[in-house]
């Protein structure tokens, strides 16, 4: 096999477009959203206020943020044609796929007829989304066809509601709010690009939203939480998690929700979801999981000075919540749409087509051979 060629890879560290939404790293560590600290936002904020922020380019104030809310409650309603197509769709699909097929279903049901429309189509795919995951999920694992329009107060207790046929409690609710503005953005990652080079040909919102989906599925993004759930979960206390991770390694084999693309020293995310995983787990007296995640994070730093990335911890949380593990990366479609979307918004303002060169590697030239005297 040819030797892998990394100079330039990945497009590491070249600059790509400019952007006023966020920034990641700056000094190695850091993440803001249009300038305010993910600490203070994931502390003190609701997602919907994030969102608010992301799409319409400010904090809102208490009124903006209740007219905001209202109308985000308005649209849970899914149409009669997308349950139909729901339904449909057979009950070992991966949940991903449920996604990407529900978001374009919809852009056909509703069509982005003119960008001027933008901002109504991305408010209703934020309201939809959990309940498009949900329908599915309850219908294809249960055989119940549930009502989706519940009367939370936010897109967290929605999801939760759906899922489990109750109101959430409080603690959940919090939580939820802190892993979706911890999720919501992070500047030119695969899937924000996927939605970036899409929305610069001047396709709909349904098109780039739908791709970015796609690109979010895969374990070295956004599959990463349900990856990492999938190697914890098999994990049978502190001291085998440490000997299995010994061995992974060895065998060169990727630990998933470790490394990053742009952090150095650690991910800021981090941090702010363990504590909140700790803190589950506390509640529902684990006395496994996190104690096992916890090594884990001590082995890899210990071995690889590879950190957790933002998934790891996401993983334990989102079990301690009675979570489904294949419903995580979902959950992450629900959050970084607010990324995504005001990443179109971004391009359709200062548009010029995406297309980079290639170096290209093949023959200098090929002499014509008629079919019949192939090899
Ligand atoms: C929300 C998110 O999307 S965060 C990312 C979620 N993805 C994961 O958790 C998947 C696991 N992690 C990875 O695969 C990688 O760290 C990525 C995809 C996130 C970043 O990839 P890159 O930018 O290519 O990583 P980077 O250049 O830092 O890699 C340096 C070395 O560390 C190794 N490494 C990086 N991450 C890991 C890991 N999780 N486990 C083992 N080794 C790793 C790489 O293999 C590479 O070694 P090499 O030079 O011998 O090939
Ligand atoms: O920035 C990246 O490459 C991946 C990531 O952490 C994210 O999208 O949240």
């Amino acid at each position: 096999m040819a030797e892998k060629n990394i100079g330039g890879a990945g497009l590491r560290g070249q600059v790509a477009g400019q952007t006023a939404l966020c920034t990641v790293g700056q000094s190695g560590h850091g993440l803001t959203y249009r300038g305010y600290g993910i600490e203070v936002l994931a502390d003190k904020a609701e997602f919907e206020e994030v969102a608010y922020l992301l799409l319409r380019g400010k904090l809102p104030n208490q009124a903006e943020l209740d007219a905001y809310k209202a109308k985000l409650k308005s649209l849970r309603s899914l149409p009669q044609a997308l349950r139909e197509v729901l339904e449909r769709i057979p009950a070992d699909a991966h949940p991903m796929d449920v996604m990407r097929t529900g978001c374009s279903m919809l852009g056909v049901l509703e069509t982005e007829a003119d960008f001027s429309q933008q901002d109504d189509h991305i408010d209703r795919m934020l309201a939809l989304f959990p309940s498009i995951i949900c329908y599915w999920h309850r219908f294809s694992q249960d055989g119940v066809r549930i009502e989706t329009e519940t009367d939370d107060d936010s897109i967290g207790a929605h999801f939760l509601h759906m899922l489990h046929g109750r109101t959430p409690d409080a603690l959940h609710e919090k939580v939820m709010h802190a892993s979706l503005i911890l999720y919501a953005e992070h500047e030119f990652n695969a899937s924000t690009f996927t939605a970036r080079v899409c929305a610069s040909t001047l396709s709909d919102i349904h098109s780039c939203i739908t791709g970015a989906i796609g690109s979010l599925r895969g374990p070295l993004h956004g599959g990463a939480n349900e990856a990492a759930m999938a190697m914890i979960e098999k994990f049978k206390s502190p001291d085998d998690a440490e000997e299995q991770i010994m061995g992974m390694l060895e065998r060169k084999e990727k630990i998933m929700g470790f490394g990053h693309a742009i952090y150095r020293e650690s991910d800021p995310r981090n941090a702010i979801i363990k504590k909140w995983a700790q803190k589950l787990s506390e509640e529902v007296g684990d006395k496994v999981l996190y104690p096992v995640s916890a090594r884990c994070e001590e082995v890899m730093w210990r071995e690889k000075k590879l950190f957790c990335n933002a998934d790891f911890f996401h993983a334990s949380a989102y079990h301690f919540m009675g979570i489904p593990t294949e419903l995580f990366t979902p959950i992450f479609v629900m959050s970084r749409l607010t990324g995504w979307a005001a990443h179109v918004k971004e391009q359709r303002e200062n548009n010029r087509i995406i297309r980079p060169s290639a170096d290209y590697t093949g023959p200098e030239s090929a002499e014509w051979t008629p079919i019949e005297q192939r090899h």
